[in-house]
């Protein structure tokens, strides 16, 4: 751990380790996307080399989780092959008091929804940075779309009184492509009063694959934080 780290990658890391600590030997780990749980795969890799943790799998939720845990040594595996996930350690955009979030700021949460709400424990990595009274208030709702729908999906979400944008790419000319091939629309709402029925009624509309409301899914929500210049943890 850098100890002249910025104090959001103090936090990042912290807390990322804090999870990484509570994966037991023997289990099958959901490896979320990001950077907060990129820490979490890294401290996953240094355990299994101390030899203190053994026989864990993990399931990556994007070709970042992929990479980054063939690259500290976390082996891994696919649902095809598991019955179970024991543990998902992913992080957030946004977590409220009642620890729904919105995810989706790396494109990658429709394979984590997937991974996340069919894990027997979920638990999210945040800095405190991420804690809202409400969804919506900071972040837009990331929405992955079927390039062909696009402008019928655009058209519906402003209806519903959302102000949709075509996510487009960084270092990538043109909208940015999720693992799935698709595009992203960033969605603002006014307010979010009712996250778990504007989280159906985006899902409803043809061409919409998945959106990043996460609702009534998070077991345990671990934020980091820098007191004094120490990095700390504490639940939600
Ligand atoms: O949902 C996600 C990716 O789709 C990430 O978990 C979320 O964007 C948080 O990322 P970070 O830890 O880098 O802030």
């Amino acid at each position: 751990m850098t100890a002249t780290a910025d104090p959001v990658t103090l936090m990042k890391q912290e807390v990322g380790k804090a999870a990484a600590a509570l994966v037991k030997s023997g289990s099958i780990v959901g490896l979320g996307t990001g950077s907060t749980t990129a820490y979490t795969i890294q401290f996953l890799g240094d355990r299994l080399k101390s030899g203190e943790l053994k026989d864990i799998v993990g399931i990556p939720t994007s070709f970042q989780s992929e990479v980054l845990a063939k690259k500290y040594g976390v082996p891994l595996t696919t649902l095809d092959a598991v019955d179970h996930i024991d543990i998902a350690i992913d992080g957030a955009d946004e977590v409220d008091p009642q620890k729904n979030l919105i995810k989706g700021g790396g494109a990658a949460h429709t394979r984590e929804k997937v991974v996340d709400y069919l894990a027997a424990q979920f638990i999210v990595v945040v800095d405190s940075g991420k804690l809202v009274d409400r969804l919506g208030s900071s972040f837009p709702v990331p929405v992955e779309v079927i390039p062909m729908a696009i402008t019928p999906v655009t058209n519906a979400i402003k209806q519903l009184g959302g102000k949709p944008e075509l996510r487009m790419g960084v270092k990538k000319a043109g909208p940015v492509i999720t693992d799935q091939g698709n595009f992203v629309l960033d969605v603002r709402f006014d307010s979010i009063d009712d996250p778990v029925n504007l989280e159906k009624t985006l899902n409803n509309i043809p061409g919409v694959l998945e959106n990043g409301i996460f609702v009534n899914c998070a077991d345990l929500v671990l934020v980091g934080e820098v007191k004094d210049g120490q990095p700390l943890v504490r639940e939600l």
